[in-house]
């Protein structure tokens, strides 16, 4: 299943990252007013009824000069028209309808994308219903009054939003042709690899910063398998401070990594594993997607026969969290091990839909317990009944218990040692789901 995403756009200070907290509850929750410490709170996954999708804040508006939110809410709004399944555009009834707003909207209205038109600040309905009504001359639809912080309106705000979603993309089975997403920083060379994975010269290439363009699906044969390939290069580098171009890419990535099923996260080895990989591979790693590193411009390094080692501990240490992912040495210049890629890519998408059976799960179980008994505490112990794969992409399994508190972090990691050692598993998370039972049900 594909999620949508929804994004939010707006001038400074009209309410987004309120009602981004309103929305996204309680894990994220960062009370502002210190510039800088939401610039990490890029997205979250909210449900909202039968619903699930991704909202995404676009902000990061530096109130510098009126010009300057000028083109900045242009930049957010295409990367919001480039990314988002519909657009929440948050006005504000305080401040009232203002010429970026309008100039906003037309540049919404011409994307054809779902624009769903919010007031915020609303806080008494009967008083400021007529100031509301003046935002229908932005030509977008009907204003929705709301007001984030005393969250008022937002339910039907919700219902607006989640009636544009396409719910054959909600409902998506199993799509026949895979979707590989490759993600990676700025120039570590994503459209080379698509370039070169072509063989030809549809996917545009630049040395020079700056190259415009949209994120491209490209389909691939390879050995008589189509690929899809989801590319995220191409992002406008002029006039960005390093912050906002760095939200930016994210966002693309959270979009991209949403439709695929294999993330293929370019690493450059010139530079080593950075920050922003690890933040990259964040996102690929919470989706549950097929988790491919490939370290790209292998032939740019001087090696000898130690490099390869210390880059391979370098890369597990950084992205510790992910030891499932696959770990590959490239080079879309010259094409260095690209068939293993292709190779990587069908086994992993192998491993994310592969299936245990019921019988063969415990049978790895009870010996499992029999070779390290399950945690206890105060006298209790542990008791696991039987475990169970309930669904795949990714794989996820559901473990009966006596008391769930007793199920300790390290066991499940045991557990899942025991399971990828008979079954692989690799490149791909496995997630785990702890239920409790009462023993007389056994
Ligand atoms: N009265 C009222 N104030 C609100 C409401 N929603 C947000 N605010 C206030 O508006 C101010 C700006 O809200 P933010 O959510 O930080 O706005 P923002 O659009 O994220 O701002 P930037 O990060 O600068 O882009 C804060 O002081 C909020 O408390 C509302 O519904 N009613
Ligand atoms: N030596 C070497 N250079 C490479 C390799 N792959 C890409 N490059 C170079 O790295 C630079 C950036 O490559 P791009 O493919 O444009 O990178 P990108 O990730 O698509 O960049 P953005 O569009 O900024 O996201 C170009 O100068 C490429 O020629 C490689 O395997 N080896």
């Amino acid at each position: 299943m594909s999620k949508p995403i929804v994004a939010i756009v707006g001038r400074p200070n009209v309410g987004k990252s309120t009602l981004f907290n309103v929305l996204a509850g309680d894990n994220i929750s960062i009370v502002k007013d210190t510039p800088g410490v939401t610039r990490d709170r890029i997205y979250a996954d909210v449900e909202w009824l039968n619903h699930k999708f991704t909202l995404v804040d676009t902000g990061g508006i530096e109130p510098e000069s009126k010009d300057i939110i000028l083109s900045q809410m242009r930049d957010q709004a295409q990367i919001a028209i480039d990314t988002a399944n519909v657009i929440i555009f948050i006005t504000d009834v305080r401040q009232g309808l203002v010429d970026a707003d309008a100039k906003v909207a037309d540049m919404l209205r011409r994307s054809r994308k779902p624009v769903v038109l919010v007031v915020n600040k609303v806080d008494n309905f009967d008083r400021q219903m007529m100031d509301v009504y003046e935002f229908y001359n932005l030509g977008i639809g009907e204003p929705h009054a709301i007001s984030a912080s005393g969250k008022l309106g937002i339910g039907d705000m919700l219902d607006e939003v989640t009636g544009y979603f396409d719910p054959e993309m909600e409902n998506e089975e199993e799509s026949e042709i895979p979707r590989i997403a490759i993600v990676g920083k700025p120039n570590v060379g994503k459209s080379s690899l698509v370039n070169k994975l072509l063989g030809s010269n549809r996917v545009i290439v630049s040395d020079i910063a700056g190259t415009t363009r949209d994120a491209i699906d490209t389909t691939i044969m390879h050995n008589g398998n189509e690929y899809i390939f989801i590319d995220t290069a191409g992002l406008r580098k002029k006039n960005k401070i390093k912050e906002e171009l760095e939200r930016y890419s994210i966002i693309r990535t959270v979009s991209a990594v949403e439709r695929a099923d294999v993330v293929v996260l370019l690493i450059d080895a010139t530079e080593g594993v950075t920050e922003q990989d690890a933040k990259i591979a964040g996102i690929a790693h919470e989706r549950g997607k097929g988790m491919i590193i490939a370290v790209n411009k292998w032939d740019a390094l001087e090696k000898d026969d130690k490099t390869i080692y210390r880059f391979t501990e370098k890369v597990r240490n950084t992205l510790a969290y992910m030891p499932y992912a696959e770990l590959l040495f490239i080079s879309a210049k010259t094409g260095q091990r690209l068939p293993k890629l292709f190779e990587t890519i069908d086994m992993v998408l192998q491993y994310q839909n592969l299936r245990v059976q019921t019988g063969v799960l415990n049978e790895i179980l009870t010996e499992a317990m029999a070779m390290q008994q399950p945690p206890s505490d105060r006298g209790k112990r542990l008791k696991i009944y039987y475990m169970t794969q309930v669904s795949v992409k990714p794989p996820t399994f559901v473990i009966f218990v006596n008391d769930k508190e007793l199920m300790h972090f390290s066991y499940v990691r045991y557990l899942e040692n025991k399971i990828r050692e008979s079954f692989g598993f690799r490149g791909t998370p496995l997630k785990f789901i702890i239920r409790e039972r009462k023993e007389k049900e056994q």
